[in-house]
């Protein structure tokens, strides 16, 4: 399973990040793009990179295959796994903008500033299961967008393309974006606030302590909880000023949904964990990272990188 997350200080700043969860890695790595890159684009709908690019990825016959990424403009995207659900066209249609469903991250972040610009031109998109090359069929995804203002999310399915205002800003898996939401519903007794004390007839009861009005919130690794417990998270962390609190608070938000050895086998009997917690800065335009086998937290900061390099550069 994955989480995606998103949030601004005070000012403004994003910050966008995601864990990857899964049973191995596929050797990702931090891929920075630089602007004018002309990466493999079958039907042309990224034909060269306006802005500069960082995110975790790998990179397949000259292609950026982003996981998630973010540009110099601070617009965020990230996929996350939605078989099942996803339903890619079988060939481009006539007069759309036709993205093959590897480069979507790509398409979002290579020529875009914000996610209205995004949302204005989805309505013309269609995701085509066009894969990169034959090691790499096309992965079912659905993904979150975010920038200063807000985040969408975005399900090709049998219903269509659909793009859903994110306003919890976080993204798990199956079922559906609108699923999701609606289930929120039934946690709206969580709070922070310790409850109590009250009295039923004539015994007086008080909460043990901090955490009593956050009874009922999942604490399985199940999609449907992680999104509740993200959602949770997210909403009550308060504010913070400055990288360096942020950069700690995406790390524990989403600390807080990461899977752990042993606890949750997918369906081929391996069990999930996961394998990587990243995050981009717009404030900075640093990509911050950690490994289920390296927890300390990692950077790369795109400006200290030749932006307008002719090749991509990978750490
Ligand atoms: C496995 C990853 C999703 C993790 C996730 O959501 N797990 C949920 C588990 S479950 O099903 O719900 O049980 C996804 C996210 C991004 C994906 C990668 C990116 O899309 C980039 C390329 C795209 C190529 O088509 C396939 C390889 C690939 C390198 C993808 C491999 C894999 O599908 C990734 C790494």
């Amino acid at each position: 399973m994955c989480t995606g997350v998103r949030f601004t200080d005070g000012k403004g700043n994003m910050y966008f990040g995601r864990n990857l969860d899964w049973s191995c890695s596929y050797g990702e790595r931090v891929v920075i793009t630089p602007r004018g890159y002309k990466p493999k684009s079958p039907f042309g709908a990224v034909p060269q990179v306006g802005m500069a690019i960082i995110g975790m990825g790998i990179v397949e016959d000259g292609t950026p295959l982003y996981f998630d990424c973010g540009n110099e403009k601070g617009l965020a995207v990230a996929g996350l796994n939605f078989p099942g659900y996803a339903v890619y066209a079988d060939a481009p249609r006539e007069g759309a903008m036709n993205v093959a469903a590897f480069e979507f991250p790509l398409w979002v972040v290579a020529n875009h500033t914000t996610v209205d610009e995004v949302e204005a031109e989805l309505a013309n998109v269609t995701i085509v299961d066009e894969p990169v090359s034959p090691r790499f069929p096309s992965s079912m995804l659905h993904w979150i967008i975010g920038d200063s203002t807000r985040s969408i999310v975005v399900e090709q399915t049998e219903a269509g393309l659909q793009v859903f205002h994110d306003d919890v800003d976080v993204l798990t898996n199956q079922p559906g974006f609108a699923w999701h939401t609606e289930n929120l519903r039934n946690y709206i007794n969580l709070t922070s606030d310790v409850p109590g004390p009250l009295s039923w007839r004539t015994q007086e009861l008080s909460a043990f302590g901090s955490g009593a009005g956050m009874r009922g919130l999942p604490g399985d690794y199940y999609s449907p909880s992680r999104f509740v417990r993200e959602a949770y998270l997210n909403a009550n962390y308060p504010t913070q000023e400055g990288e360096k609190a942020n950069v700690s608070k995406i790390f524990h938000i989403l600390g807080g949904v990461s899977m752990i050895d042993g606890a949750a086998k997918m369906t081929n009997g391996e069990f999930e964990t996961t394998i990587f917690t990243g995050a981009f800065s717009s404030a900075t335009c640093t990509y911050y990272w950690s490994t289920y086998d390296d927890p300390a937290i990692r950077s790369v900061a795109l400006f200290d990188h030749d932006v307008d390099a002719d090749v991509l550069i990978e750490e």
